[in-house]
């Protein structure tokens, strides 16, 4: 039967994220412990491999510690299972160089309920690592063994309550469980001489996603029993139980989110991408001349350059998936233009795995204006940044300087401050937001 306040299972933490979650299908799905206590009526614990080094998405940190709006990855993930309280231990297997940076992460955001194992060479290994901890005929078990046990991986952050109330309450029944998503693209099998041999009805395949639960004396004699090879090039704990227990999981349908970060987010081409925003219809002297080379130095590394002149609906660029902005202010002292485009941005959806990058430039006439009055005026921005790069949003400011009398030097200038900002909007250097350079 269905008792207990669900809803008061997982508090949407302050400040999260993390959607809040859909306790409410949860409650319709989930049967809860005698006695009320919320969550099903079984002992779960969760095993959580995070001992890989990220290899498609490159970079010298492993995926499950980059930071993502400040907070490493594996935190989000964390925090996701921690929130549900029926989980009653997160065994993480690490590998043993990073292990003082992940008992640093887990002492920072105080993360509960965590035991860290030492991981193995692959993520099979790993995940045995971890049920070990867990087995009460172990010698290295530390853990109460449970019933059921969920296998996560540390790289997909969006775990809700309810997907894993499925995988759980399925795998009470079945033995094993897991999570299934349409497949994205056709499956076709190509013949030894590179041609097609068979193209795979997609309709009646599925990706095979996380989480996944299991009885924990199934997947855990599925991994006792299991060959060197299966351990060493073995992709799929389900099938597992199924060859050495005979246990046929239970498929569950999972919400789109519980994908994992595999490689780069963003398709080249729509990252490239770069809107110049203006405050002024005017495209005469140094902003015709600024125009005309960022579109050659944009152009060069493969970018499009859209203009959109004052007055223009900023909420068509807002709509596009852009990436890249350079706001070009010619009206002293006016942050109009800038406040109104980060606004804009502030309310599409935070892009987590890559930062918006928006470059404002600036022009000072050095004869008519004084130094120290324009950089008064610009310090603003630095609070601007702050604000906004909570949001993932990286702002810079660039200042061009220019006499009337000295077109050269202008146009120098200009040329130089272009380089600037290509190579700000390349970069997205973290630690430069806020600031602003001087060509
Ligand atoms: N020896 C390993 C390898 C992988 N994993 C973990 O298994 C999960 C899923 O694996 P995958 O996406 O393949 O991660 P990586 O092996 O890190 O990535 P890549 O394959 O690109 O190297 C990740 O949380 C990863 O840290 C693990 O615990 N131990
Ligand atoms: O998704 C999985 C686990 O998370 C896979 O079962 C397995 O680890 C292979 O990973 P990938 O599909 O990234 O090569």
């Amino acid at each position: 039967g269905i008792q207990g306040p669900w809803a008061s299972v997982s508090p949407t933490v302050k400040g999260s994220l993390l959607p809040p979650p859909r306790d409410q299908r949860a409650m319709e799905r989930g049967p809860t412990r005698d006695g009320g206590e919320p969550g099903p009526a079984v002992a779960v614990a969760a095993v959580l491999p995070a001992g890989g080094c990220g290899e498609r998405l490159g970079g010298p940190t492993p995926k499950q510690f980059c930071p993502v709006l400040g907070r490493p990855l594996i935190s989000y993930t964390l925090q996701a299972l921690q929130r549900v309280s029926w989980i009653k231990d997160i065994v993480v297997a690490v590998t043993s160089e990073n292990m003082d940076m992940m008992r640093a992460i887990i002492h920072q955001y105080q993360h509960q309920r965590v035991t860290l194992v030492e991981a193995g060479a692959t993520r099979h290994r790993s995940i045995f690592n971890g049920l070990k901890a867990l087995a009460g005929d172990h010698p290295h078990s530390k853990l109460p063994t449970p019933t059921v046990v969920i296998i996560h991986d540390a790289v997909r952050p969006f775990v809700e309550e309810d997907v894993l109330v499925s995988v759980v309450t399925a795998a009470k029944d079945h033995g094993a469980a897991g999570a299934i998503r349409p497949l994205v693209s056709t499956v076709i099998t190509p013949s030894a001489d590179g041609c097609l041999d068979q193209s795979l009805d997609r309709a009646k395949h599925r990706a095979s996603e996380m989480p996944q639960a299991f009885l924990f004396d199934v997947i855990y004699r599925a991994y006792r029993q299991c060959s060197d090879h299966d351990l060493e090039f073995g992709t799929e704990c389900l099938h597992l139980a199924l060859k050495y227990c005979h246990t046929k999981a239970k498929l569950v349908e999972g919400p789109p989110d519980l994908w994992k970060v595999r490689r780069k987010a963003l398709p080249y081409k729509i990252s490239q991408q770069v809107c110049v925003v203006m405050d002024t219809k005017e495209d005469a002297g140094c902003i015709g001349f600024l125009q005309g080379v960022l579109k050659k130095e944009l152009e060069v590394k493969g970018t499009s350059v859209t203009l959109c002149p004052n007055g223009q609906d900023l909420q068509k660029i807002f709509l596009g998936e852009c990436y890249n902005f350079v706001c070009i202010n010619t009206t002293s002292a006016d942050f109009h233009q800038i406040t109104k485009l980060l606004d804009g941005l502030e309310s599409r959806t935070p892009s987590l795995f890559y930062p918006v990058a928006v470059v404002s430039v600036h022009f000072l006439d050095s004869q008519n204006v004084s130094f120290s009055e324009r950089m008064k005026e610009l310090m603003e921005m630095k609070d601007f940044a702050k604000e906004v790069k909570e949001r993932n949003i990286f702002l810079y400011g660039v200042l061009v300087c220019f006499t009337q009398d000295n077109l050269q030097q202008l146009h120098e200038n200009v040329r130089q401050g272009a380089s600037i900002i290509t190579s700000l909007l390349k970069d997205r250097n973290a630690g430069l937001t806020g600031q602003l350079l001087i060509a």
